[in-house]
């Protein structure tokens, strides 16, 4: 597994990669990155001889890259055609594919004609297309030349070097037309647009090879389960149930029981050592009839808030915030959030939610949701947990996780619920908001893709499977 990945800015890189590169010999750091290239071709294509491949070559090393790669594909016996989409391509990597054989063609300067005689839009002349035009070095967006290029290859997969080209590489934001690719090769450390949407849904598949960069911590990682096995709480041997950790959950309401319900229900993963339900009587008989271990009011050590909570969201944050204890707001309290200001708090919006809290129109925190999130934890100076494919868990002080963990299948109503249930447990333990956040939405997102293995799930399902996935953690407690 390997810990936490770690996602570097262009100008970290930049900065390794120059205090490396005064220590080795003039070009070993594309070599290294073009054999990694390679041999990740080579894994894709389950071979590389009598396979079809064509490069996209831009002006930069991320086109030497490509090139470099393309010659040792040919020597292995693949047909290689690079298509340069400008008249300064590395001159190194196009030497080196002409030698082992490679076709070399400048692309028409007007984009609307690609090189090849007789290829039609299915291109089924080719099995793979890898993606050289810009890597770290771009700016967002494709010219021209190059979007007509990948248009005339669409449907041949696509192996990306480094980033696939257009995409903001430091916001993991795609403002223009950008590559889509199965796989991306990145080299020395991941970059934001590989972990961060929507970006990183244009990255397929990431692929690192190290080039022995040395780099210094990164603001945005994404953890890996043995750093969340690190984190969970685990019951000391003389542990008793108020040591471990009471969580409360004020949530659900006469119009949203179901709401209640499951934020227990993720509350009651096993990883504290009691549940309390305040509330609405009626939700408070129907978590009793699923969890009869839950109790009613008393000291806590984190509050749950707000899930279907409706009109009482205002009033039951309120008495939350009487106990000094760190809380989790979610849904309907997340409008009354300045009355926590100051408080351990972990805010859990989706898009939506988030837009109406920052005054901005959804489809902005969609396109930007790096950037939103930063600017909600800051201004709330609390942890947001940005849901979404990708959550991201923001802290005031800037650093970011983002949570790969999960299934398209979690977009179920009532999974949020659950989720606010999950953190509130991980506060009760004593975790920090930040580490509460981002441990519940990997375990959160693992139950639901340990679930959603049985087929079509519910929210209820999700929480359920919690419990399977702690344990694959080995959460057993120590002695
Ligand atoms: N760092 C490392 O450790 C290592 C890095 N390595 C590799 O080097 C890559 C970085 O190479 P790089 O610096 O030459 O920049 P790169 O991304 O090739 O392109 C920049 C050029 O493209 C152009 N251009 C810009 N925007 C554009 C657009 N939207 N659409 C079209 N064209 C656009 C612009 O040129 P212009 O035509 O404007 O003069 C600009 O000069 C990196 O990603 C990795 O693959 C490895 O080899 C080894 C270790
Ligand atoms: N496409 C997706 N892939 C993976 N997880 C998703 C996707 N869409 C939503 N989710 C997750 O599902 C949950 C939905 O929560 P939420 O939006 O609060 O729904 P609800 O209000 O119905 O509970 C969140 O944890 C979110 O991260
Ligand atoms: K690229």
């Amino acid at each position: 597994m390997g810990g936490v990945i770690q996602a570097h800015t262009v100008e970290q890189v930049r900065a390794a990669e120059a205090e490396l590169m005064a220590r080795v010999p003039a070009g070993t750091l594309m070599q290294r990155a073009a054999y990694g290239l390679a041999y990740a071709v080579v894994d894709f294509l389950a071979g590389a001889y009598g396979r079809r491949v064509v490069l996209l070559v831009g002006s930069g090393d991320n086109g030497g890259d490509a090139l470099y790669a393309g010659a040792v594909l040919a020597r292995r016996g693949a047909y290689v055609e690079a298509w340069l989409l400008s008249d300064s391509a590395h001159k190194g990597g196009v030497a080196a594919l002409r030698g082992a054989g490679g076709r070399v063609r400048r692309t028409e300067p007007t984009g609307r004609r690609a090189p090849t005689d007789g290829s039609t839009g299915s291109n089924p002349r080719f099995d793979v297309v890898v993606d050289g035009i810009v890597g770290i070095g771009g700016r967002p967006g494709l010219r021209e030349e190059a979007a007509a290029a990948l248009d005339r290859l669409a449907g041949v997969p696509l192996v990306a070097v480094d980033t696939p080209s257009g995409v903001d590489v430091d916001t993991g934001e795609t403002p223009e037309p950008h590559a889509v690719a199965d796989v991306t090769v990145t080299f020395g450390t991941h970059k934001v647009a590989h972990l961060v949407d929507p970006a990183a849904g244009a990255a397929g598949v990431v692929q690192l090879v190290d080039i022995g960069l040395d780099l210094p911590p990164a603001d945005v990682e994404a953890l890996q389960a043995e750093d969340v096995a690190a984190l969970l709480p685990r019951p000391h041997p003389d542990a008793q149930k108020y040591t471990r950790g009471v969580v409360g959950v004020r949530a659900g309401s006469a119009t949203y029981p179901g709401a209640g319900l499951l934020s227990v229900s993720g509350a009651a993963c096993g990883l504290a050592g009691m549940v309390r339900y305040v509330g609405d009587q009626d939700v408070h008989d129907l978590v009793h009839e699923q969890h009869p271990e839950v109790v009613g009011a008393g000291r806590v050590q984190a509050w749950v808030v707000g899930s279907g909570s409706a009109d009482g969201a205002e009033g039951t944050l309120r008495e939350a915030l009487a106990d000094d204890v760190p809380l989790v707001v979610d849904a309907d309290a997340l409008a009354y959030v300045d009355l926590a200001h100051g408080r351990p708090v972990v805010l859990t919006p989706h898009a939506g939610e988030l837009a109406t809290m920052l005054g901005c129109e959804r489809v902005e925190v969609e396109d930007r949701p790096l950037h939103h999130a930063r600017t909600a934890a800051e201004r709330y100076d609390a942890v947001v947990l940005l849901k979404g494919r990708r959550s991201l868990v923001a802290a005031p002080d800037g650093r970011v996780r983002v949570n790969r963990t999960g299934t398209p299948w979690l977009a179920t109503a009532g999974a949020g619920d659950v989720l606010g249930g999950v953190i509130g447990a991980l506060l009760a333990g004593g975790l920090t908001p930040y580490d509460a956040a981002s441990a519940g939405a990997w375990l959160h997102g693992a139950a639901a893709t340990l679930a959603a293995q049985d087929g079509p799930i519910v929210a209820g399902d999700v929480a359920r499977a919690l419990p399977a996935v702690a344990g694959t953690l080995h959460t057993s407690p120590p002695g």
